[in-house]
Parts: structure tokens; sequence; C-alpha cells
């Protein structure tokens, strides 16, 4: 028999190498990525930023296995996420995604929506709702467990959509502008969740948005896109220390960043 130990959590690293993605439509092509390029280090956390339609959504979806590149590939720890057309499960099982629609399901209480994926896995009851339990408390929603979906703010369901993704201990999350549909006092509060969270789990993050601010904030890089086609055009370094506080926003350091990112963003018009 082999035993596959798998790297402990903030060793998973995923590359992006040539990936390109022509979607094929009555109107005829859209191409929406042109030879992608992208490595994110085990234990990094990349923004990534763009302006509408640059191809984001698109990105995160071929790095998540949801949809498949025309070209190129991902490697997740040097293993390829893509066999042809179709995904290697394998390797799909290190990734947490989470969307910009908590999508949980109405009927079930937040505890089953949170075990849902291990309830697919075979997991047991009372190992699914122990760690279930456990995440709620980690998001800081220890007292909902009996709640449903539609008893919760869009932030608290989003929170709820982040432990369901961390339920299968990924050590990769994947996040297309979760925090999108919130006003932005909740949204900030979520920034230092998600740093929280992030920090606890040493997972490796790519998060996408449109909210420049929210992308230093959050990343140790932020990498942005150009308009369509999608490519990367260019990656600034974030060294702020860490655990960022929200007024680290306040400082000229983080100024600097925001208003250069923007000037480039700008530039593009
Ligand atoms: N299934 C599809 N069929 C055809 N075209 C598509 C499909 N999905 C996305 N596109 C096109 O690909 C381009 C990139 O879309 P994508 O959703 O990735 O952009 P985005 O940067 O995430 O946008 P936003 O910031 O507005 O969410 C767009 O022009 C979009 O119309």
């Amino acid at each position: 028999m082999t035993t596959t130990v798998g790297p402990p959590p903030g060793d998973v690293s995923i590359a992006v190498s040539g990936v390109s993605k022509v979607f094929t439509t009555k109107k005829g092509n859209v191409e929406a990525l042109r030879d992608i390029e992208l490595d994110v280090a085990a234990g990094e956390v990349v923004s990534i930023i763009g302006r509408s339609g640059c191809g984001k959504s698109t990105l995160l979806r071929i790095m998540a296995g949801l949809l498949g590149p025309t070209a190129g590939n991902v490697t997740i720890n040097g293993q390829p996420l893509w066999r042809g057309g179709s995904v290697d499960s394998s390797v799909v099982q290190k990734l947490g995604v989470v969307f910009q629609d908590a999508n949980l399901l109405p009927w079930f209480d937040v505890i089953d929506n949170i075990a849902l994926p291990l309830k697919l896995r075979g997991v047991d009851k009372t190992t699914r709702r122990r760690r279930a339990t456990e995440l709620l408390d980690l998001v800081g929603l220890g007292g909902f467990a009996g709640s449903y979906p539609r008893e919760l703010s869009g932030g608290m369901r989003q929170r709820v959509a982040i432990a369901r993704a961390l339920s299968r201990d990924p050590e990769l999350l994947l996040m297309d502008e979760p925090f999108g549909a919130l006003d932005a006092l909740t949204r900030e509060r979520m920034n230092l969740e998600v740093q929280r969270i992030v920090a606890a789990t040493e997972a490796t993050v790519v998060f996408v948005t449109h909210d420049i601010a929210e992308a230093v904030f959050l990343g140790d890089r932020v990498v942005q896109m150009t308009p369509r086609p999608g490519r990367i055009e260019e990656t600034t370094d974030v060294h702020l220390a860490r655990p960022r506080s929200m007024d680290v926003q306040t400082t000229p350091e983080f100024g600097t960043l925001v208003r250069h990112l923007r000037h480039s963003l700008e530039g593009e018009l």
C-alpha cells in the first residue's frame, strides 16, 4: 500500500503558464486571455486587479479547474491541473474557492452548508459537524450554528462561504471578488477576517478584486491585467508589515502604492 503524504499547509504553489482562452460564441470568437504567466509561491497572497471584462474571473476559473484553457496549463506544486480537457481530481482537491455570490443552500443550516463538501467526500456526520463547528468559530460566527442563510447578513453569508471553502483544508484559496456586494465598512471587516484566517491556515491565496485599496491591503503582490485580451501587465510588490490594521491605509507607503496602481489602470484608457 502506498501512502501519499501531502505537503504541510503553506507549502502549495500554483503556476499559470502560457494560458490563453478563446470563447466561441454565435457572434464569433472572444479572446479573453492571452499568454498568461503567473507564479504564486507557497504561502503568498496575490491580488489580481484589472478593468471589468479583462478576464480576471476567467483566469480564476481556469486556475480552479472549472474552465478549460484553450492553450497552456496550470500546475499546482508542479502537477498539471488540466490533462487534455479534464481536470486531475487529485490536484483540484487542494483548492478552496469563494465567489462573489456566497451560493449557500437555503434549506441547510449554517453547519450543514459548511459541512457539505465533507459530506460529499463521505466524511462521517460526527467528524464533519465537529470540523464545521471549528470553522464557524474561526470565521467569527460561533453563535450561528443553527441559523439559515436567510437569517444572515451578506457579510455573514460570505464568512460561511469562506468556512465552507476551508472545510476541505485547502492549501490554496482562490477568491473571486468575494466582497464586491458588501458595504464599505463590512468589506473592511471582512478584509481583516481574511488576513486573520489566512495567517491561521497558512494558505496560499489568489484574490480577484476591482478595489485597488483592497488589493494592496490583502496582497503580498498586486498583479494588474490589461483590458481584453487579458494579459499580465505589471506586478507590484507590497512591502507592508503584517498583520496589517486598517490604519495602514493612512500611511504614505500605502497611499503611494494605491496611487501608482490607479495611475497605471487609468493609463490604459
Ligand atoms: N462563457 C463565456 N462565453 C463567451 N464569452 C465569455 C464567457 N465568459 C466570459 N466571457 C468574456 O470574456 C471576457 C472576460 O470575462 P471575465 O468575466 O473573465 O472578466 P472580469 O475581468 O472577471 O470582469 P468583471 O470584473 O466585470 O467581473 C469578457 O469579454 C466576457 O464577455
